[in-house]
């Protein structure tokens, strides 16, 4: 049987594709504003596109044998591009993402033990009070227009800082978002300097990036004292991530994290974990808006369900299949690059040092040969026996540097979500369809307004 013979799915909206002979200049103009706009048929059909980037190659990858070698096999050979150092370091200075070699091995083995299934269950409670006090506040809007968008933006930022800090974010929140909204929208785009020239040249943006650097570590700083003002009893069991990452040690060396370390992985993990969660929850609701029965059966699931532990989030099973069809149409990381070090070779192709190896999970997630209808929005198909090969589905990336917040992003977008559709039947309040831009993360070019009724 067809996994979609039952009902006719729906297909949302994309950007039209770009036209294979798009020229490099097109192109570039183009990454700024909507990376997933510069891409062509091809890409969606061929299995490894060579092409140019500057002075070095560059390959689209769509073949999971070749991404298993990228990402996994010979993973040593790879590191973060120029240009994406160049726009993350004003942000996550030496932390965990950036980081690369000892450094790296350092960090993620002794970050490790806070980001386990079992680590991160112990947030759950933090999480479970943002939803409640979400929606309590959705309660007194129902029938007019919401933004679900901004709504989602301020509970992930809500979570990270209560499962970071355990206090809310009302008195910091707000500047913490102008940090996040000021970088996007300027400081955090590509221009053609930045991609141009080596990392060790400054453009005149990495001026300004530098600027705004010394305001945000200082920011973060006062974050961490408050939080280290409040203490902690000797002996008292962690209470938030700030606890686990503090007295973190790395299990062969004893080494614990310097101030300045912290504030790097504090700032690591806030940034890269409230957009993109918040991006995810977002475009799971507005697919159920386009697909109310799917909507029902996630209602029906979580009815008489109680959903405040892990073994809870565990049980809905139909709603972690909405999430995972959601990032696979919309993954908010639309593309994970990686330069070479040294020479390899790649699915039959030379590789030399610095070339550019793009995994794009957008175009991987769509690839007309590995997806039975592509396009089309069919959560089932994560709840076969077969689930897909695990190199062409990639919200999360894969190999050693897998998201670290894998479990933790999960088990927040499953218990959100089941938690939200549970409590409110949601529409769509406008008609314009929305297409996603990927800058950054996979955006949506408009905030919907949406239309929410109590069950
Ligand atoms: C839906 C939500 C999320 C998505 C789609 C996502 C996606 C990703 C992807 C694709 C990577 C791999 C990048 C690469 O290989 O270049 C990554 C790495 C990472 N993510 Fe996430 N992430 C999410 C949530 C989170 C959360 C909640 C946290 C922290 C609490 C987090 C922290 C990190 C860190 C620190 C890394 C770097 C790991 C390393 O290099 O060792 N992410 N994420």
């Amino acid at each position: 049987m067809n996994i979609a013979s039952v009902r006719r799915p729906i297909i949302p909206p994309t950007p039209p594709r770009a036209p294979d002979d798009m020229s490099f200049f097109g192109r570039i103009a183009v990454i700024k504003q909507n990376m997933i706009a510069t891409w062509g048929q091809r890409a969606y059909e061929e299995e490894v596109i060579q092409g140019r980037f500057f002075l070095h190659k560059s390959f689209i990858l769509n073949q999971p044998d070749a991404i298993r070698h990228v990402l996994l096999s010979n993973y040593q050979n790879y590191m973060r591009t120029p240009a994406g150092i160049r726009m993350l370091r004003p942000v996550l200075g030496e932390g965990l993402l950036l980081a690369e070699g000892h450094a790296w091995t350092f960090q993620r083995r002794t970050l490790s033990p806070a980001f386990t299934p079992r680590a991160t269950a112990n947030l759950v409670p933090h999480m479970t009070a943002v939803l409640d006090e979400t929606i309590a506040k959705l309660e007194t809007r129902t029938g007019e227009p919401v933004d679900l968008r901004e709504i989602m933006q301020r509970m992930t930022l809500e979570i990270a800082g209560r499962t970071m800090f355990s206090f809310g974010m009302d008195r910091h929140g707000p500047t913490l978002r102008n940090f996040v909204m000021e970088y996007g929208e300027r400081l955090g785009r590509a221009h053609f300097l930045d991609m141009a020239l080596p990392v060790s040249w400054p453009t005149p943006m990495d001026r300004a990036r530098a600027r705004f650097r010394k305001r945000w570590v200082e920011f973060v700083a006062m974050l961490i004292a408050e939080r280290r003002a409040v203490g902690k009893k000797d002996g008292a069991p962690p209470r938030d991530l700030f606890d686990l990452m503090d007295e973190a040690r790395d299990p062969e060396t004893g080494k614990g994290f310097s101030d300045e370390q912290l504030v790097d992985e504090v700032a690591t993990m806030i940034l890269a974990g409230h957009e993109t969660t918040a991006t995810a929850l977002f475009w799971a609701l507005y697919l159920l808006a386009l697909d109310p029965d799917t909507q029902e059966e996630v209602a029906s699931e979580t009815r008489g369900e109680h959903l405040d532990s892990m073994a809870d989030i565990d049980r809905q099973k139909f709603t972690r299949a909405v999430i995972d069809e959601t990032m696979r149409l919309y993954p908010p990381a639309f593309l994970i690059a990686r330069a070479a070090r040294d020479k390899d070779v790649v699915a039959g192709a030379e590789v030399n040092k610095g070339d550019i190896l793009m995994i794009a999970p957008w175009l991987l997630h769509r690839h007309e040969k590995l997806w039975d209808q592509p396009n089309a929005f069919i959560p089932k198909r994560f709840m076969s026996k077969e689930p897909p090969d695990r190199f062409a589905y990639l919200p999360f990336g894969a190999g050693p540097r897998v998201c670290i917040g894998a479990p933790f992003a999960q088990a927040e977008s499953v218990l959100a979500l089941a938690r939200l559709i549970g409590a409110f039947r949601v529409e769509l309040a406008d008609t314009a369809p929305v297409i996603p831009f990927g800058v950054v993360t996979t955006q949506p070019d408009h905030s919907p307004m949406f239309r929410i009724t109590r069950r």
